[in-house]
């Protein structure tokens, strides 16, 4: 690929982007509160409306990875993987309607404290390390990606790109708290469509216009149909993107730090629930963009087959080759994608260290200084966003060893450690009968099973997902070429075939499954044992259906009339009472108050 330097103007962009993503820390530094509580640095007074809320959702895990990764993906395999948008329906409803009206009552500040309401202060240790482990890692992945395609094509310095990229990033976040990354990612959020935007344009202009660069992806046989085959692993289809993806989006959106912070930063509940649904429409535009600039890169690139020789790491670059060659003799706009690939990457970057900041505070070191002084543990909390910079650009070096293609190499990182701690929350939530030794057991369980399966994968090389050759005319459709036939893995060598997009799904299960067992015969939990407003009150009503003798743990209830039931709670917007008050904590004292929230209208 012949290196295209940056012109002038592509400088100043790139250099407006870091300096308003800066000036907006900054101005988040002297403005407000000035971050002097963790409340306001960690928590962003919990003042928070759903327009920047629901921006600042779709902007955290939408990264260069998307941007680079989605295209590449789209150009070797075809629009398979724009199925993933059926999974962002029940990926948004079900944590807009189960998890955050259950983590927003408890009035918590890390996701992580409910693992210690509803089980112990060790599930809720381990939940936290799986949860830094994962997000040091995607982390690496975030600031390699931008900074490699874009040296793999400008000559730009790459580990220079990495530490601008850092520098400015802890800068902002270390001195703005959430409310600055919150608005940063807005502001990111615009430029990150944007620049994809402006590749579209710019592309199918120059490829012909809009129906010729229809005809060549059409014969060429990059618009997938519905795959329902029911293989689990066949690499995308219907069910592995639609289904596998549910669970992919739940261990983001519903349990993530990162996410529910930014739902808990939400002024109230139903400001939360409406950046759940506005995030929706915002998550659906991010993936068009992305698969269509697939498409265009194909129409300009199918007689050119420049791909076939590449791996997926390389492929990734060529992406940013691809838009180099459109915009090059358009000043500004080379300096706008590379902007928009940067802020795509400062702003999934800067949640992460917000949220890894708040986490190791709240859940690792508060609980063992209860009497820190409320500036010293704020000061620790900006020391600790700047550490987590630090370890985030030698997270990078290594993923620089990984060589797959980045989307693969992040959404393996979500299923293999995001799926086991959506299980945790399962079991919590969904099963009233989980105790503590049932939920440590089978969080480890669930680890083991999925990295097993994700290595194994990695070591036999299958799973891979062979790319169908690359021609303008049409090709057969890659899952029934030859190679599959060879291909039909049995046994183990089927399970490490297993698709990645199921990994989230299978380690959930897994956790959920062998918490169960464990719990059951270490003893379940008894009613009187739960925490208040820990347990989904769905499943209490549930069980209400159910005859008698399967109440959950109910055979030793009085059967003289109940004992009257406290003063009701004040109800809360969709009708189901508010188990605390805003101000108060969840009581860690077990209470008559039934964990299932009785409730009079059906939610
Ligand atoms: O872009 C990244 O950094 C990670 C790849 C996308 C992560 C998942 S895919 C489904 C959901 N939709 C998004 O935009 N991000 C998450
Ligand atoms: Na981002």
């Amino acid at each position: 690929m012949d290196r295209k330097f940056f012109k002038v103007t592509d400088y100043v962009i790139f250099g407006l982007l870091l300096a308003a993503s800066a000036g907006i820390g900054l101005y988040h530094a002297v403005s407000g509160g000035r971050q002097r509580t963790t409340q306001e640095f960690l928590m962003a007074d919990r003042s928070m409306r759903c327009l920047p809320v629901s921006l600042s959702l779709i902007a955290s895990f939408q990264s260069a990875v998307a941007i680079v990764g989605v295209p590449a993906e789209v150009y070797a395999h075809g629009t398979q993987y724009w199925f993933i948008g059926c999974a962002y329906v029940l990926g948004l409803l079900i944590p807009a309607h189960v998890f955050i009206p259950l983590l927003y009552r408890l009035h918590l500040s890390s996701a992580y404290q409910y693992l210690e309401l509803r089980f112990s202060k060790a599930v809720r240790v381990c939940g936290t390390l799986t949860f830094i482990f994962q997000m040091v890692v995607y982390m690496g992945v975030c600031v390699y990606t931008p900074a490699f395609a874009l040296s793999a094509v400008t000559g730009f310095q790459p580990w220079g790109a990495v530490l601008a990229t850092g520098l400015v990033c802890t800068l902002y976040t270390a001195m703005g708290g959430l409310k600055a990354v919150i608005w940063t990612d807005v502001f990111q959020t615009a430029v990150m469509f944007a620049g994809q935007l402006a590749v579209i344009v710019v592309g199918v202009q120059k490829t012909g216009g809009p129906a010729e660069v229809w005809r060549k992806v059409w014969e060429g046989n990059r618009i997938s149909g519905l795959d329902l085959n029911p293989d689990p692993t066949e690499r995308h289809t219907f069910w592995t993107l639609g289904v596998g993806g549910v669970f992919l989006m739940l261990a983001l959106y519903g349990v993530n730090q990162a996410q529910v912070q930014r739902y808990l930063s939400s002024r109230t509940e139903r400001e939360a629930v409406r950046s759940c649904y506005m995030a929706f429409p915002a998550l659906q535009l991010a993936l068009a963009l992305s698969c269509i600039m697939g498409l265009v890169m194909f129409a300009r690139y199918c007689g050119e087959d420049v791909s076939a020789g590449l791996g997926g790491a390389s492929r990734d670059a060529m992406v940013v080759d691809f838009v180099m060659d459109m915009l090059q003799d358009l000043p500004g706009l080379p300096g706008l994608f590379i902007a928009c690939l940067f802020s795509a990457a400062l702003s999934t970057i800067s949640s992460a260290f917000n949220s890894l900041a708040t986490v190791t505070m709240e859940d690792l070191i508060r609980p063992r200084f209860p009497a820190m002084s409320e500036e010293t543990a704020t000061r620790l909390s900006k020391s600790l966003a700047l550490s987590y910079g630090l370890l985030c650009l030698v997270m990078a070096f290594l993923t620089h060893l990984m060589g797959d293609s980045v989307l693969q190499v992040a959404l393996k990182i979500f299923g293999m450690v995001g799926g086991p701690v959506l299980g945790l929350f399962c079991l919590g939530m969904f099963f009233p009968w989980a105790n503590s030794t049932g939920a440590g057991v089978g969080l480890g369980a669930g680890l083991a099973a999925a990295f097993w399966v994700g290595i194994g994968s990695v070591v036999t090389r299958s799973g891979a997902g062979r790319a169908p050759p690359v021609s303008c005319s049409a090709v057969p459709p890659s899952h029934n070429s030859s190679e599959a036939v060879l291909r039909a893995p049995s046994g183990l060598q089927r399970f490490y075939s297993l698709s990645y997009m199921w990994y989230s799904g299978f380690s959930c299960c897994c956790v959920v499954l062998v918490g169960l067992a464990v719990s059951f015969l270490t003893g379940p939990m008894k009613e009187e044992e739960l925490t208040p407003g820990t347990v989904f009150p769905l499943v209490g009503s549930v069980l209400r259906f159910l005859p008698d003798e399967l109440k959950f743990c109910r055979g030793d209830r009085p059967t003289a009339s109940p004992p009257e039931p406290p003063e009701p709670p004040h109800k809360t917007p969709n009708g189901l009472p508010a188990l605390q008050d805003a101000g108060e904590t969840a009581s860690f004292l077990p209470d008559r108050r039934s964990p299932f929230v009785e409730y009079e209208t059906a939610v």
